[in-house]
C-alpha cells in the first residue's frame, strides 16, 4: 500500500505538486495519468524518498520509505530508464544492486530471464537500445521481489511485443497481489493496463477512480442509427425526448435515448433499421476533456 496524504513540493515560486492524497491498493494495477509537466515524477520520486516534500507526507506499508534498509526488497522501481552506467553489463549491474541489498545471486538470473535479457545480459549497457534498459530497468525492479512496484513510463521505447509482454508482466504482478503502480502521459497506455486511474493535472488530483468509473464520465453516450426512413424516425425519436442529427447518409446520432429504447419506438412504427449501435466516448477522449484546463504545455496557438 502506498499512501499520499497533503503531498506538495515547491520548486522557488513554481508549485510541482500541490496537496494531493490518494492510496494506491495492493492487488491491482494503478495508472497514475496527467499530461506532461503534470508532477507524476516529482511525486514518484517524494514517494521513494528521493525528492524531500515541502509539505505532507508519502509512506509505503506505513512508512516513509527513506528509513528503509535494503529498499529494493520493499519496494522495485523503475524512474529513468537511461540511469544506468553505460559500462556495465547488465549482469554487473544486476549483481552490484543484489549484493548491496543482501539479495541472493540467483535472482538476478531469474530477472534476466523474466524480462528476455538472458543473451545480452554480459553486454554492456551502453550499447543497448531504449527497449532494453526498459528491460533492464523493470529486472532491476523486481530484482528484491518486492510487495510495492513503482514504474514511471515505463513503456516508453518498447516494441508492440514488448508493450504486450509489459501488461501482462503488470497484471500479473498485481494478481499475486503486489501493488503496482504506474506512470503514464497517455490514456491509450492504460486503458488496457490498469484497473483503477489516478488523475493530476498542474499538480493538483482530478481524478482517483476504477477504469469503469473514469470510462463513463466522457462525453454523454449516443447512439448511431442507420435507417433508410430516417425522415419518419426523426420526429418519432424527438417527440420521445431525444435528440437527434443527422450523421452522413441514411444516418442518425441520437442522444438521450438508449438503444434498446429507439429499437422499440422503430418497431412500433414499423421503421427498418439496418445500424443501432451505442457508442461510447473513447477513455483517450475522457481523458483529454478532463485535464483540458490543466495542460501545461500546448503546441503552437492552441491554449
Ligand atoms: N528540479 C526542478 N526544479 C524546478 N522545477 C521542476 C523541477 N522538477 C520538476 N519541476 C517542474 O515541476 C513540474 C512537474 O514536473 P514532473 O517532471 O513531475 O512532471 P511529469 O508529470 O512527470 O511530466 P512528464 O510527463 O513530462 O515527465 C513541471 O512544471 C516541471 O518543470
Amino acid at each position: 500500500m502506498i499512501e499520499v496524504s497533503g503531498l506538495t513540493k515547491r520548486y522557488g515560486a513554481k508549485t510541482a505538486v500541490n496537496g494531493l492524497t490518494f492510496s494506491v491498493r495492493p492487488g491491482h494495477v494503478t495508472g497514475f495519468l496527467g499530461p506532461n509537466g503534470a508532477g507524476k515524477s516529482t511525486t514518484l520520486r517524494m514517494i521513494l524518498g528521493l525528492n524531500r516534500p515541502t509539505g505532507g507526507t508519502a509512506t509505503v506499508a506505513g512508512r516513509p520509505f527513506r528509513d528503509r534498509p535494503r529498499g529494493l526488497r520493499h519496494v522495485g522501481a523503475l524512474l529513468d530508464a537511461q540511469d544506468v552506467h553505460g559500462g556495465r553489463t547488465a549482469y554487473a549491474h544486476l549483481s552490484a544492486l543484489a549484493r548491496a541489498n543482501r539479495i541472493p545471486r540467483r535472482r538476478v538470473d531469474e530477472v534476466l530471464g523474466e524480462v528476455g535479457l538472458t543473451e545480452a545480459a554480459r553486454r554492456r549497457v551502453g550499447g543497448f537500445s531504449l527497449g532494453m534498459r526498459q528491460r533492464l530497468g523493470i529486472a532491476t525492479a523486481l530484482l528484491g521481489d518486492p510487495p510495492v512496484l513503482v514504474f514511471d513510463e515505463p513503456i516508453n521505447g518498447l516494441d508492440p511485443e514488448g508493450v504486450r509482454w509489459v501488461r501482462g508482466l503488470f497484471r500479473r504482478l498485481a494478481a499475486e497481489g503486489r501493488t503496482v503502480f504506474v506512470s503514464s502521459h497517455l490514456m491509450s497506455e492504460m486503458e488496457h493496463t490498469a484497473d483503477h486511474l489516478i488523475v493530476i493535472g498542474r499538480g493538483e488530483l482530478i481524478a482517483d477512480e476504477s477504469l469503469a468509473e473514469f470510462a463513463a464520465r466522457g462525453t454523454p453516450q449516443s447512439v448511431t442509427v442507420r435507417t433508410p426512413d430516417a425522415s419518419e424516425l426523426t420526429p418519432i425519436l424527438t417527440a420521445e425526448g431525444g435528440s437527434v442529427r443527422p450523421d452522413g447518409d441514411q444516418a442518425l446520432t441520437v442522444t438521450g435515448l438508449s438503444a434498446a429504447r429507439i429499437g422499440e419506438l422503430a418497431f412500433q412504427h414499423r421503421v427498418l433499421l439496418h445500424e443501432l449501435a451505442p457508442r461510447t466516448a473513447s477513455l483517450e477522449e475522457a481523458f483529454m476533456e478532463l485535464t483540458a484546463d490543466s495542460v501545461e504545455y500546448l503546441a503552437g496557438d492552441a491554449r
